[in-house]
């Protein structure tokens, strides 16, 4: 029988960066809020195997490549094995404790967080009827306890760590509802995941780095273990489809990363196009595939074979397409620029909506439904100036228009690009890593005598950090003089980007 949960003015469908962040906004404002996650730890892909399980794995190879470079500096020392046990701890470590702290922040807030699969969305009014009216419940999920859930009961916390279990079934009603279900690895098209086939989230679980890998697709989960891997010595190849990484991403800093990833010793096979995978028990995997110009099918070997192509959305459940949601063909639920969907109260964040699959552009989004729901104006997420990272070695990061982009637009003018040339920074020198960083600037045709930072694309150790402050630049439409006049302490990393201001602004300092 299913049990009546307590009234709630907000419930969440998933605790990832979209769902949690939602929450925490809407406790804070007052909100009565309830949080539903099928999984035993909170936080989604992105703590428990996503952002934070890769980055743990990425910090322990980039100590790898310290050591390998320091003999040049004059220190002795040598990389003498990896000891994958402790490794293996590491990384559950830094995802238990961001967990655990994800965990008490909620209660801490007063948001009651349940354990549960949600099966059922459904509008309801007083009476029963689908209606906008009125201040009461407007929705109800219907909530069945998780498959995997000891007991086979929907849980309640109301305090982090403590559960009590409250029914099989449970109907958690609401008069706002926020889809926050993200999303799952994409197979290759045919070549479904198994035996040596596998996705990201079995790659970062995997007991020992292999010993060769192939990798395909150029996105970050592709670079980030190819670069990873590579590191611990792995013999590792890249099937990519386009002349060079990160395609889509400003054409320098795609060419200069794969020429970095190939210096740190990854093949990488440009023009190719997957047409199979033959795989048997411990036999690895052999991957088919045809080069355009060339012809003939191909293979290459490798230990596993990771298909890096993609993410899709978790919207594909009979609850959520009898719920009336309006999806697109590729599955993302429709929105606003506010989230809001097609069925009144019922919002969409995160991974399931169309843009970039991020989590801090599910973090602002989460914020900006809480807000909007309180009744507040928030400024909706501008998925052109949200930054992107790659934390390969080096880092690659982006933020705002490409050149090919900002001359595409009709509302923006004197459009020029400006490159910096990295090694002419000590800092970029003492790392011994090559990078490139372009800066696009332009005025926009309302303001046409005011030329303003477009866009920011930099491939370099610490990329990652340098690109939130070109995002302060982009987000708030810095004239590019006043950008250019700020100074930055000397010697860092950091002053590449002001050495770069000032080159567009056109008066270079330290360069030609
Ligand atoms: C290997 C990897 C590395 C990444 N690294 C980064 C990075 O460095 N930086 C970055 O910004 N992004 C990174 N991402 C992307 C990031 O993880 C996602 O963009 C982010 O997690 C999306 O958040 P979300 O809330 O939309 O969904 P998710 O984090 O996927 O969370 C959705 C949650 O909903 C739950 N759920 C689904 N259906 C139901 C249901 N019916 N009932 C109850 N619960 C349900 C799921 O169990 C899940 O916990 C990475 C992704 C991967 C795979
Ligand atoms: N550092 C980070 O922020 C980070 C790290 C990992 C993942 N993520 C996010 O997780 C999501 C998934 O990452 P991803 O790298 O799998 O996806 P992605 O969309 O970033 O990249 C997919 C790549 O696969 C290629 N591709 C697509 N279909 C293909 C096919 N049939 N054959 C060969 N190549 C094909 C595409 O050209 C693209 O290069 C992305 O949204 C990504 O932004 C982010």
């Amino acid at each position: 029988m299913e049990q009546h949960e307590e009234q709630y003015d907000i419930a969440i469908v998933g605790a990832g960066p979209g769902g949690y962040s939602t929450a925490l906004r809407a406790a804070q404002l007052g909100r009565r809020v309830a949080l539903i996650e099928r999984d035993a730890t909170l936080g989604g892909t992105c703590l428990n195997r996503g952002c934070i399980p890769s980055k743990a794995l990425i910090t322990a190879t980039h100590a790898i490549d310290t050591v390998h470079r320091v003999s040049e500096l004059g220190v002795n020392a040598s990389v003498d094995g990896i000891d994958f046990g402790r490794l293996h701890d590491y990384r559950l470590h830094i995802i238990d404790t961001m967990t655990k702290g994800l965990a008490g922040l909620l209660a801490h807030r007063g948001v009651t967080v349940y354990r549960g699969e949600v099966v059922g969305l459904s509008s309801v009014s007083g009476n029963g009827s689908r209606d906008d009216s009125g201040d009461g419940p407007r929705h109800a999920l219907t909530v069945n306890a998780s498959p995997a859930a000891a007991g086979g009961q929907v849980e309640r916390y109301v305090n982090a760590g403590v559960g009590e279990p409250v029914g099989a079934t449970v109907s958690v009603t609401a008069r706002d509802v926020v889809l926050a279900t993200g999303s799952r690895p994409r197979p290759l098209p045919g070549v479904p995941f198994h035996a040596a086939v596998i996705d990201s989230t079995h790659a970062l679980e995997i007991n020992e780095f292999p010993a060769s890998a192939v990798i395909i697709g150029s996105g970050a989960v592709a670079l980030e273990f190819a670069s990873m891997w590579s590191s611990a010595g792995s013999d590792v190849t890249l099937l990519i489809r386009k002349d060079r990484v990160l395609s889509g991403w400003d054409r320098r800093a795609g060419v200069t990363l794969t020429r970095e990833l190939k210096r740190h010793g990854v093949t990488i096979i440009t023009h190719s196009h997957v047409t199979g995978i033959d795989t048997g028990a411990n036999l690895g995997a052999t991957v088919r595939y045809t080069r355009d110009g060339e012809d003939g099918e191909k293979t290459v070997w490798g230990q596993i074979a990771l298909a890096a192509i993609g993410r899709d959305p978790i919207t594909d459940t009979a609850w959520m397409r009898d719920s009336g949601v309006t999806l697109d063909r590729a599955g993302m639920v429709v929105t606003d620029e506010l989230c809001r969907t097609n069925l009144p109260g019922v919002w969409a964040v995160g991974d399931i909506t169309e843009g970039p699959a991020l989590a801090h552009r599910a973090f602002e989004q989460g914020i900006v439904v809480a807000e909007a729901i309180a009744g507040l104006d928030p400024t909706p997420v501008d998925d052109a100036t949200v930054p992107q990272v790659v934390f390969c070695a080096p880092e690659a990061a982006s933020v705002g228009f490409t050149l090919d982009q900002a001359q595409s637009r009709d509302d923006l003018e004197s459009v020029g690009e400006t490159v910096y040339p990295m090694l002419g920074n000590a800092r970029m020198l003492m790392s011994g890593s090559a990078g490139s960083m372009s800066i696009v600037s332009g005025a926009y045709a309302s303001d046409p005598d005011v030329p303003v930072v477009l866009g920011v694309h930099i491939v370099s150790p610490l990329a990652s950090d340098l690109i939130a402050e070109a995002e302060q630049l982009v987000g708030n439409r810095v004239p590019l003089h006043d950008a250019a006049r700020l100074i930055h302490p000397h010697p860092t990393f950091a002053e590449t980007l002001g050495e770069a201001l000032l080159k567009a602004d056109g008066r270079p300092l330290h360069t030609r």
